[in-house]
């Protein structure tokens, strides 16, 4: 077996390291079902028998402890130092479930700052394509993997596309500019000097395609409002009816008669930026494409396909919902996509802001019952751009999103450009993790309504044996599931029906860990598995064991889809309950 040969490999790095290793060095190790002492350099007989490679396991897992030489024994539990960490500190019922995204921008792109939003809890760096160049994102995207490299971190990177939003080019100032009650403006898709006043410059050729004489031009979802006066070849002739003010890239909508229009000239899904950007996200190796103005479930699917024939990793696609179209087609694009954004800044404009949070729910409710992983995005804490402390108001924002069961909450300027990043990040770790402590301190969870999703029979057996599962683990206040996985399925299961206690979804597929970084409640661990289910349950128990992470008395429910080792080609899917000895 793999594992015996890798084990047999490191005992006798230690052996040659450290002649002196002695009796200090022993471990002491309780296990599950066996007592054991060894020593390091003691000369182990590799068999097939489980105790000979537990011993080896052990004196590394202490070695590397000790002199922190041997990397590859972290490697064989798969913990990235944040978790561990925590878990350590906290015990299992203290690690938070709610995952955290950040968005990376100028104020956070050093190296340092990624490693203070890494240790603060950054289960994902978002980076939106429509700011800065290729050049600045491929530097940052590199930094994050070398901190997960180099440093034991565990955070998975999402693009985010421009996405073909019809918007502000170009309004002749540097920031923004103020619109006047009844003044009167051109919106053109010209290239003007910045000297001609009262022009907008928009970014779409065929912006006021189907737009008539007397439509209403809304900005940035009524930060000012203008009525089409005159149509001029491609250009429209506005004036303004509700005065505000033109920021930087700010997005144009249509309404007529109080519905909106225009969604039938509208540019398509994907522009041929979004194509470079994601060919650019491929050649990087980023775990998440989020797909922005998504109007169907036909351009996720092309993307999907276009991923699955040109990368060599599996890339999930989220699908973001911020447009009147994205809701109408909600359930065919939950299905089709890995996972869902609620946009809620660009879904503001479509949609009247007193909607949102009914929608929110509604979405999140939705990917639950569909199993898709859901993130809840933008002004979570947006007033933190500029100040140090959140309003009352957004803290509220923020757990019920988090009562709501979002699998993760982002931050979007609050990181990227504002001056208490680091500060927003914890303000929605304490916040999420109160409110998680509180729905299970009161019973408040709701538990998932029936919704049999499998089709063929094995994936049916697999979603019984998980709702199970936690049902069982509520019932009888199991300190933690374990579950092996290879894409995650089983993990995601357990996930949807969001336990009390944490799920350690243990792969040996990298893409697998990654993207399990979405979902509510998994701690993704990257190790060593063998066909022999029974092996890696005792390893990684074993293991955990060594590590200090678990006490005596802790009972772990335990859940596997692996085929077994007899290669029958059968799915061996079972629950089995270990306490600790
Ligand atoms: N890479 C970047 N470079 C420069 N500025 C950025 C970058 N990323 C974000 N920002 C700034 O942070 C603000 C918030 O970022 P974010 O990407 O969340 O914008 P958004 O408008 O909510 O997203 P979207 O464009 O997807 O609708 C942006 O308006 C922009 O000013
Ligand atoms: C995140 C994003 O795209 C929005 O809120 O519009
Ligand atoms: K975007
Ligand atoms: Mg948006």
């Amino acid at each position: 077996m793999a594992v015996m040969g890798d084990s047999a490999l490191i005992c006798s790095q230690i052996i040659a390291k450290n002649p002196d290793f002695n009796s200090k060095n022993r471990v002491i190790h309780d296990a599950i079902s066996f007592r054991r002492v060894c020593f390091s350099g003691e000369k182990l007989r590799f068999r097939k028998g489980r105790v000979g490679v537990r011993a080896v396991m052990e004196v590394g897992a202490e070695e590397r402890e000790s002199t922190g030489v041997l990397k590859s024994l972290e490697g064989s539990l798969g913990f990235d130092v944040v978790s561990a960490s925590e878990l350590k500190k906290k015990g299992f019922l203290g690690l938070r479930k709610t995952k955290l995204v950040c968005t990376i921008g100028p104020a956070c792109c050093s190296l340092d700052d990624l490693e203070k939003l890494a240790l603060g809890g950054m289960n994902v760096a978002r980076l939106n394509m429509c700011h800065n160049t290729i050049e600045w994102h491929r530097n940052v995207i590199r930094k994050i993997k070398k901190l997960n490299e180099e440093k034991g971190f565990c955070v998975s990177v999402m693009i985010d596309t421009e996405g073909s939003q019809i918007n502000v080019v170009d309004h002749g100032a540097p920031s923004s500019v103020k619109a006047e009650d009844g003044s009167i403006w051109s919106f053109t898709t010209e290239n003007f000097e910045c000297s001609r006043p009262f022009t907008v410059q928009a970014n779409y050729e065929g912006f006021a395609e189907g737009i008539k004489v007397g439509d209403e031009l809304v900005i940035d979802g009524g930060m000012a409002t203008f009525e089409v006066i005159e149509k001029i070849g491609n250009d429209l002739l506005c004036k303004c009816t509700d005065p505000g003010l033109l920021l930087p890239r700010a997005k144009l909508s249509f309404w007529r008669d109080g519905i909106l229009v225009g969604k039938n000239y509208e540019p398509p899904t994907l522009s041929t930026k979004d194509w470079t950007d994601i060919k650019f996200g491929i050649s990087e190796g980023v775990d998440f494409i989020a797909m922005s103005f998504v109007k169907d479930a036909d351009a996720i699917k092309h993307l999907k396909n276009y991923i699955s024939t040109n990368s060599s990793k599996s890339i999930k696609v989220l699908a973001k919902i911020e447009s009147l179209e994205s809701l109408h087609k909600l359930e065919e694009i939950v299905i089709a996509s890995d996972g869902i954004m609620i946009a809620r800044g660009d879904l503001g404009v479509e949609i009247p802001l007193e909607q949102i949070p009914t929608v929110q729910e509604k979405i999140v409710h939705v990917c639950r019952k569909l199993n898709k992983p859901v993130i809840v995005a933008s002004q979570l804490l947006e007033s933190m751009i500029e100040y140090p402390t959140p309003t009352r108001a957004e803290v509220a924002d923020v757990s019920e999103a988090v009562r709501q069961y979002a699998d993760a909450l982002m931050l979007s300027g609050e990181s990227a450009i504002g001056s208490f990043g680091q500060k927003a990040l914890s303000v929605l770790e304490m916040t999420s993790s109160r409110m998680e402590l509180w729905s299970r301190e009161e019973n408040r969870q709701s538990v998932l309504q029936q919704h049999l999703l499998g089709v063929s029979l094995p994936d049916q057996i697999a979603e019984q044996i998980c709702n199970c599962a936690v049902e069982m683990a509520n019932k009888l206040g199991m300190d933690a599931i374990f579950v092996y996985t290879k894409h995650g399925e089983m993990a995601s299961l357990l996930s949807r029906n969001r336990p009390n206690s944490p799920i350690f979804a243990f792969t040996n597929d990298d893409s697998t860990r990654m993207a399990l970084n979405l979902q509510w409640g998994v701690t993704p661990l990257l190790t060593d598995l063998s066909d022999d289910m029974e092996f890696n349950i005792a390893k990684t128990v074993d293991l955990i064991i060594t590590k200090g992470m678990v006490k005596q008395g802790d009972v772990v429910l335990v859940v596997s889809d692996i085929i077994p080792i007899s290669a029958i080609p059968t799915l061996f899917q079972s629950i089995q309950v270990k306490t600790i000895v």
